[in-house]
């Protein structure tokens, strides 16, 4: 069964104790809302969570397949928007770039995409990537305010599929039901 649980989790960075006894635990359909000011180590969550990092102490439990949106969108620059994707996703591609509105613009190459539609981009991968978990690092950085509302129902749709989704954000992104990680 899909699962997410963090137990007693600390995190260490730069010799600095970012966080610790940290502890929640996702079923399907779940999520949580990880928020705290800059620094304070959203993103360290994610990656401890994504299995990049490792913690301190405690421990965590992955059941099923992780999809991570961070910083870099991982398409390559110079290949077309479908190739990119495409690379990673395969045949999932047509339909994740039409949920993300992104379909005409399929045969741009990925360098000239607008910051929002990079964002949207590599939220396509994620939708497409048919993972079980997906781990958003400021999904909504870039986006407008109807991309703000496509990701918010994206995100309804995986967890009414029986995904489960971690968020950190800075910004307002609605989950409704989602347990809060307050940071800091
Ligand atoms: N590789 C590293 N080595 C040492 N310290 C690091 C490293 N990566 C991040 N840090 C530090 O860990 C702290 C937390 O960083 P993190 O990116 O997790 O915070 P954040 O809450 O996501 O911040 P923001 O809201 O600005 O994105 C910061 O002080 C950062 O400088």
């Amino acid at each position: 069964m899909t699962r997410l649980a963090f137990d007693d989790v600390a995190c260490l960075r730069g010799g600095r104790v970012l966080f610790e006894g940290l502890g929640f635990a996702l079923a399907p359909g779940e999520a949580a809302l990880v928020t705290g000011p800059n620094g304070v180590g959203k993103s360290s969550l994610v990656r401890i969570a994504a299995g990049l990092l490792r913690p301190a102490a405690g421990e965590v439990t992955r059941e099923g397949a992780v999809a991570l949106l961070g910083e870099a969108h991982a398409l390559d620059p110079e290949w077309s928007l479908r190739h990119a994707l495409g690379y990673w996703i395969g045949d999932r591609t047509a339909t994740a770039l039409a949920a993300l509105g992104l379909a005409h613009l399929a045969e741009v190459p990925v360098r000239v995409l607008s910051t929002g539609q990079r964002r949207r981009a590599g939220l396509a991968r994620v939708v497409g990537s048919n993972a079980a978990i997906w781990l958003l690092d400021e999904p909504a950085n870039g986006l407008d305010d109807d991309g703000v509302a496509l990701l918010e129902r994206l995100i309804a749709a995986h967890r009414g599929a029986g995904g489960i989704a971690v968020v950190a954000t800075h910004t307002t992104v609605a989950l409704p039901g989602a347990q809060p990680v307050r940071l800091g």
